[in-house]
């Protein structure tokens, strides 16, 4: 199907002979660029320092004042943060690829993605990440020469944060404030209650406990924490993750005490949304709870986060503290149930555009 066509040629020709530096722009695709947040290119001390410095800079993530921050960010953080996080990439890294995991997994949903959009032949699909590389501006030329003139653009989180949602969402318009001739554009919402989305979780909980030797008494959804500041002003990410956290407890019909909701990755000073994931599993182990389940809704890949805090650090603090029998349930990634997701809303947001 061709959408449009680059100029009238008859108007055009009526204004005279074009001029002979005027492009070609190719307008008859529409793209589809899943966004994640980002991941340095390898964990060495520069990767890392390079990698954070942007992360940390971005005033959506820390909110502090300026002057205050960016001290501490280059004097503190910087200098000590990308050693022991490069250590902690090294013990997840993908070696056959040389790349974090969040990486691959967001590749592989991009792929799959395009092959099950494949009975559209005019729609492209890519992926970028909102720090490092691929970056969103180069991923946005790219579907522009591809011809490109309309992209649903997929922030890749489930429960909408300023922090996550809102930055990837300026960096995809920033790199629209380049361009002469815009792209149409659609941001794909958050989808903290969507019925497929709790469905697909649900099937994956279900699938990963059926396969154990042991059941867990307690099952903990524990989601990427954000400062209590940031909620009492106005961003209403806890208020979804509760929301799947109920959904999920309705759907599997458990009660509060198997499923519990709870927050990790707290970062600096200040007081962040509680529960706190590594305190609870402890206290649990120590209240004589041997068996848990642990799994991250709030992430769509398995990354440092998941990987490292969770299945690797959270499971020690488990064991120390008394507990027996600990697991992690794979994020949804790449999985069946996890395209699921993925290709139902972006098909709903392609709606008119196909
Ligand atoms: C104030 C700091 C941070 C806020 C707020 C924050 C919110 C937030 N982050 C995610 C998802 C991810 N965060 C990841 C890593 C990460 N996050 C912070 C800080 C804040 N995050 C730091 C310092 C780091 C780096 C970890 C380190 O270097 O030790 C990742 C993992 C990326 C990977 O490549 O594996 C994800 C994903 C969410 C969902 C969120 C708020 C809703
Ligand atoms: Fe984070
Ligand atoms: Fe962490």
């Amino acid at each position: 199907m061709t959408l449009n066509t680059t100029i009238d040629l008859k108007a055009a020709k009526a204004l005279g002979p074009l001029p002979p530096q005027h492009p070609v722009v190719r307008v008859d695709k529409v793209g589809v660029l899943l966004v994640n947040l980002g991941t340095p290119d390898a964990t060495d001390v520069k990767s890392m320092r390079r990698y954070l410095r942007e992360f940390l800079s971005d005033k959506r993530v820390i909110e502090w004042p300026r002057a205050l921050w960016l001290p501490i960010l280059h004097g503190i953080v910087l200098n000590t943060r990308p050693k022991k996080s490069g250590a902690a990439y090294d013990l997840i890294w993908n070696k056959e690829r040389n790349e974090s995991p969040l990486r691959t997994f967001t590749r592989a949903q991009s792929e799959k993605l395009a092959m099950s959009l494949a009975d559209h032949d005019h729609v492209v699909v890519d992926w970028a990440m909102r720090y490092g590389n691929p970056s969103m501006e180069s991923v946005v030329q790219k579907m522009l020469a591809a011809g490109c003139q309309r992209i649903v653009m997929f922030p890749l989180y489930p429960q909408y944060s300023a922090t996550t949602t809102a930055t990837v969402n300026d960096k995809f318009f920033e790199a629209l404030m380049k361009l002469r001739f815009q792209p149409a554009v659609r941001t794909v919402p958050s989808y903290q209650d969507e019925p497929v989305y709790i469905e697909a979780l649900a099937r994956s909980i279900e699938k990963h406990l059926a396969a154990l030797d042991f059941e867990p008494e307690v099952v903990i959804a524990s989601y990427h924490g954000i400062p209590q500041s940031y909620f009492k002003r106005g961003d209403p990410y806890p208020c979804h993750c509760w929301k799947t956290t109920r959904l999920l407890r309705e759907r599997l019909g458990w009660d509060e005490k198997k499923l519990i909701g709870c927050f990790q990755s707290r970062f600096g000073p200040e007081e962040w949304m509680q529960p706190y994931t590594d305190m609870t599993v402890e206290k649990l182990a120590k209240e004589g709870v041997k068996s848990i389940a642990v799994f991250n809704p709030g992430f769509v890949s398995d990354c440092l986060e998941t990987l490292e805090e969770i299945a690797g650090e959270a499971g020690e603090i488990f064991h120390h503290a008394g507990g027996k029998n600990f697991t992690h349930i794979p994020c949804l990634n790449d999985s069946e149930e996890g395209m699921a997701v993925i290709e139902t809303l972006v098909r709903r947001e392609l709606s008119g555009w196909v």
